[in-house]
C-alpha cells in the first residue's frame, strides 16, 4: 500500500507539471513555433489523426495520472515498495484519490437491451460492459506494453543488448525500400487496397496530442518536448536532405481506469465494423451528415462538403468532403469508397420506401443503416479477408460467413475494443499503396486526353480534384480503376509514393509512412515482433539470426544489417518480412494477429449481421459465396488495357519461399 501523503504530493507535483505544459504550449503558439493549419505536411499529418477536443481532454487527465505515477515510481521504485501494475486496474485507494483530484466520475449507461439498432457511438453493444468497442475509449492490449524501462510511457530507445535501437528511417531505407521496380499481385485487384483502408477507418483512429487552441505541435525545433517523437533523418539519406527531421507528435494518452499504470492510447471511433466511417461515431457527427431518412449529398450524388477539413484546393468550386470519418480526403479512391456506401444507404432507403410506404423517416433511416452495415460486414468476411488469408486461417478464427442459417458464435465475454497491436500490424496494408491513381471508363479501360491520368498518387493526397472531374463523376471512374488494376504485392516494400513522399507539401517537406509506423509502434509501447511470435505460439527469437525461421535469407540479411539483435525487430517490420503461409498472402504472425482481431470484431459484436437477434434479419436459406476469379482471362484483359507502365510480375519478391 502506498502511503497517502506520498500520493498527495505526487498529485500536486503532477498538477504543476501539467499547468507548466499548458503555459508553455500557449507560449509556443504565440511565438510562432506551433502554428495553425496552413497546408504544411505536418499540418496534414496532425489533421489525419484528430479533430476532436474530447480526445485532448481525455489525454490531459491521463497525462496527469501518468505524471503522478512517474513521481511515485521515481520515489518508490528504488525501495522496492511499489511495483507498477501491468494493466490499468491498480489499487482503488490510489484511484479514489485520483478521482477526487483529477478524474471525472465514471459514466453511467442506460442501455436498451431490446433495441434492434446499434447506438451511434458503439456503447451498449455489450450490455455487461457498455463501453466495450465504444468511441473515445482506450485501445486494448494483447500483451502488456514495452516502454523504455523505468518509465510509465517513454518510447523504447534502447535495444536488448543495451545499444540504441536503429532509427526508423534507417530501417525503412534498408528493409522497406523498393529496389526492384513496381511489382503487382495478379491475384488481387486494387479493391483489396482500398477496401482495406476503408475498413481500417471503420475500426480505429488514434488521435495525437494537439497544441494550444488545436494548433499543430512542432516537434523538430524544440528538444525534449513530452508531446513529441520526431524522426531525425540520418545523414546521406536517398531522399530527404541532410539535417531534416519529420515532425511527429505522440499519440494522445489514455488511462482507462484512471489509476497508476502504463500509458495507453485512445480510439476516437467505434471499434465495431458498423459503418462509423459512413455515419460517424458520435450523435453530433451523425446529425451533421443525415437529412431525415437520407444521408446528405452534394451535386452528382457526391459527399457533402466540409469547409473545415483542411485539405488542398487548387481549383475554383471544389471542396473537401465530409463523411463519418475525418480521413475521407486522404486519397480520392478512399473518398470514392465513402461515396459508394453513402449512395448505397440512400438507394436502400428508396427501395424500402417503395415497399413500406407507412414507415417514418427514423425507421427508414435505421433500417437502411442496418442493411448497409450488414453488407459491409458481409463483404469484409466473405470477400475481402479471403483475398489474403488462407482457408485454414479463415477456419481457425471462425471468419467465414455462414452458407445457411444463423450464426451462433456470439460470445459476450469477447471484448471487441480494438487492440493497439492490431493498429500497428494492420498497417501492413501500406504495402498495397500504389504509386499512381486513375479514372477508368465505363468499359473499365484507361482513358486518354487532357486530365485523364494516370495521375501521380502524391499529387492527390488530401486533394479532392479527381472527384470533380468528368462532371463530378470522378468517384465512378476511380471505382472502375480499382476494379481493373492489380494491387501492389504484399511484401516488405512500401512504394516511394508513401515511403518518401507522404503528404508532400509545396516546400517539398513530406513523411515516410514506413518510418512512421515503426516510430508509432515505439510511441505506443507495442512490444517487438518476437514477443508476438511467442504470444501466437510460434518459435521464439533468440540472439541468433538463425532463429528468424519465417523470413527468407534476403529479408533476414537486411534485418541483420540494421538491428543489433533479432529480438529488437519492430512489429511492423517483422510481420511484413515474413514469408507467406501457404495459400495466403501474409505470414504466420500476421495471420495470428489479424485472425484473432477479426474474430473478436465478429464474435464480440451483438449486432453481428448473421445473428437472429437483436436486429433480426431473415435467416439465410442459401447463399452464393464469392466465385473464384478466372485469373487467366483476367490477366490477359489487364494487359490489353494499356497498363504498360506497370511491371507485371507474379514472382513476388521475397515473401515466397
Ligand atoms: C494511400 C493510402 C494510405 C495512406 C496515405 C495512409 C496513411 C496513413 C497515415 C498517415 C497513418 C498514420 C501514421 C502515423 O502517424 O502513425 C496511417 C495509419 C494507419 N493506416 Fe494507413 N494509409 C493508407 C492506406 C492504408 C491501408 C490500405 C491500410 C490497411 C489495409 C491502412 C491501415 C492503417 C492503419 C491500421 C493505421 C493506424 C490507424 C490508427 O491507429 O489511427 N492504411 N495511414
Ligand atoms: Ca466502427
Amino acid at each position: 500500500q502506498i502511503p497517502t501523503d506520498n500520493i498527495a504530493s505526487a498529485i500536486i507535483s503532477a498538477s504543476r507539471n501539467q499547468a507548466a505544459k499548458r503555459d508553455r504550449n500557449r507560449q509556443l503558439l504565440q511565438d510562432g513555433t506551433d502554428r495553425h493549419f496552413s497546408g504544411r505536411s505536418e499540418d496534414l499529418l496532425q489533421r489525419f489523426h484528430s479533430r476532436r477536443s474530447k480526445s485532448q481532454e481525455i489525454s490531459n487527465i491521463a497525462n496527469h495520472v501518468f505524471d503522478t505515477t512517474q513521481h511515485l515510481l521515481d520515489r518508490l521504485l528504488h525501495c522496492g515498495c511499489y511495483k507498477l501494475p501491468n494493466s490499468n486496474s491498480g489499487s482503488r485507494d490510489v484511484s479514489m484519490l485520483m478521482i477526487r483530484g483529477v478524474c471525472p466520475l465514471p459514466t453511467t449507461y442506460n442501455c436498451d437491451p431490446l433495441s434492434p439498432y446499434r447506438t451511434i457511438d458503439g456503447s451498449c453493444n455489450n450490455l455487461n460492459n457498455p463501453e466495450w468497442g465504444k468511441s473515445n475509449v482506450a485501445q486494448r492490449r494483447v500483451i502488456g506494453p514495452a516502454y523504455e524501462p523505468g518509465t510509465v510511457g517513454g518510447p523504447r530507445v534502447t535495444g536488448i543488448t543495451g545499444k540504441p535501437l536503429p532509427n526508423p528511417r534507417t530501417i525503412s531505407n534498408v528493409v522497406h525500400i523498393n529496389r526492384n521496380g513496381f511489382t503487382t499481385n495478379l491475384n488481387i485487384t486494387l479493391h483489396t487496397f482500398q477496401m482495406g483502408q476503408f475498413l481500417d477507418h471503420d475500426v480505429i483512429r488514434t488521435p495525437t496530442e494537439t497544441g494550444a487552441d488545436g494548433a499543430t505541435i512542432s516537434c523538430c525545433q524544440t528538444l525534449d518536448r513530452p508531446e513529441c517523437i520526431p524522426i531525425r533523418v540520418p545523414p546521406g539519406d536517398p531522399h530527404f536532405p541532410d539535417g531534416t527531421c519529420m515532425s511527429v507528435v505522440r499519440s494522445a494518452a489514455a488511462n482507462p481506469g484512471c489509476t497508476p499504470g502504463f500509458r495507453q492510447q485512445q480510439n476516437e471511433i467505434t471499434s465495431y465494423i458498423d459503418g462509423s466511417n459512413v455515419y460517424g461515431s458520435t450523435v453530433d457527427e451523425l446529425n451533421s451528415l443525415r437529412n431525415g431518412e437520407y444521408m446528405k449529398t452534394s451535386l452528382g450524388n457526391n459527399l457533402p462538403s466540409n469547409l473545415d477539413t483542411g485539405c488542398i484546393l487548387n481549383h475554383p468550386g471544389e471542396f473537401c468532403h465530409h463523411a463519418g470519418d475525418t480521413r475521407v480526403n486522404t486519397v480520392p479512391s478512399l473518398t470514392s469508397y465513402h461515396t459508394l456506401f453513402l449512395n448505397e444507404h440512400n438507394r436502400i432507403v428508396n427501395a424500402l420506401k417503395a415497399v413500406n410506404p407507412s414507415w417514418n423517416a427514423e425507421k427508414l433511416f435505421q433500417e437502411a443503416r442496418k442493411i448497409n452495415i450488414a453488407q459491409i460486414q458481409h463483404i469484409v468476411y466473405n470477400g475481402y479477408l479471403k483475398s489474403f488469408l488462407n482457408k485454414d486461417v479463415m477456419a481457425t478464427y471462425n471468419l467465414a460467413s455462414q452458407r445457411t442459417g444463423y450464426s451462433t458464435s456470439y460470445d459476450k465475454t469477447r471484448d471487441a475494443t480494438i487492440s493497439n497491436d492490431f493498429g500497428i500490424a494492420y498497417r501492413m496494408g501500406h504495402t498495397w499503396i500504389p504509386s499512381y491513381i486513375d479514372l477508368y471508363s465505363d468499359l473499365f479501360t484507361r482513358q486518354t486526353g487532357p486530365e485523364m491520368g494516370p495521375f501521380d498518387l502524391v499529387q492527390t493526397y488530401n486533394n479532392p480534384h479527381l472527384i470533380f472531374l468528368n462532371g463530378r463523376t470522378g468517384s465512378q471512374g476511380l471505382q472502375k480503376w480499382l476494379t481493373s488494376d492489380p494491387c501492389p504485392s504484399t511484401d516488405r516494400v512500401i512504394e516511394d509514393s508513401a515511403r518518401n513522399r507522404l503528404f508532400e507539401d509545396s516546400t517539398g517537406a513530406s513523411f515516410d509512412l514506413a518510418a512512421l509506423n515503426i516510430n508509432r509502434g515505439r510511441d505506443h509501447g507495442v512490444p517487438p515482433y518476437g514477443e508476438y511470435r511467442i504470444n501466437c505460439g510460434l518459435s521464439p527469437l533468440t540472439s541468433s539470426w538463425d532463429s528468424l525461421v519465417d523470413q527468407n535469407p534476403t529479408s533476414a540479411k537486411l534485418l541483420s544489417q540494421v538491428y543489433d539483435d533479432p529480438r529488437d525487430i519492430d512489429l511492423f517490420t517483422g510481420v511484413l518480412t515474413e514469408k507467406w503461409v501457404n495459400g495466403s498472402q501474409v505470414g504466420p504472425t500476421l495471420s495470428c494477429i489479424l485472425g484473432r482481431e477479426f474474430q473478436k470484431l465478429k464474435e464480440g459484436d451483438a449486432y453481428w449481421y448473421e445473428r437472429p437477434a437483436p436486429q433480426g434479419f431473415t435467416s439465410v436459406i442459401s447463399c452464393t459465396t464469392v466465385p473464384s476469379i478466372d485469373f487467366t482471362q483476367w490477366k490477359s484483359t489487364t494487359q490489353t488495357r494499356g497498363v504498360d507502365d506497370l511491371k507485371i510480375n507474379d514472382n513476388i519478391l521475397d515473401n515466397i519461399d
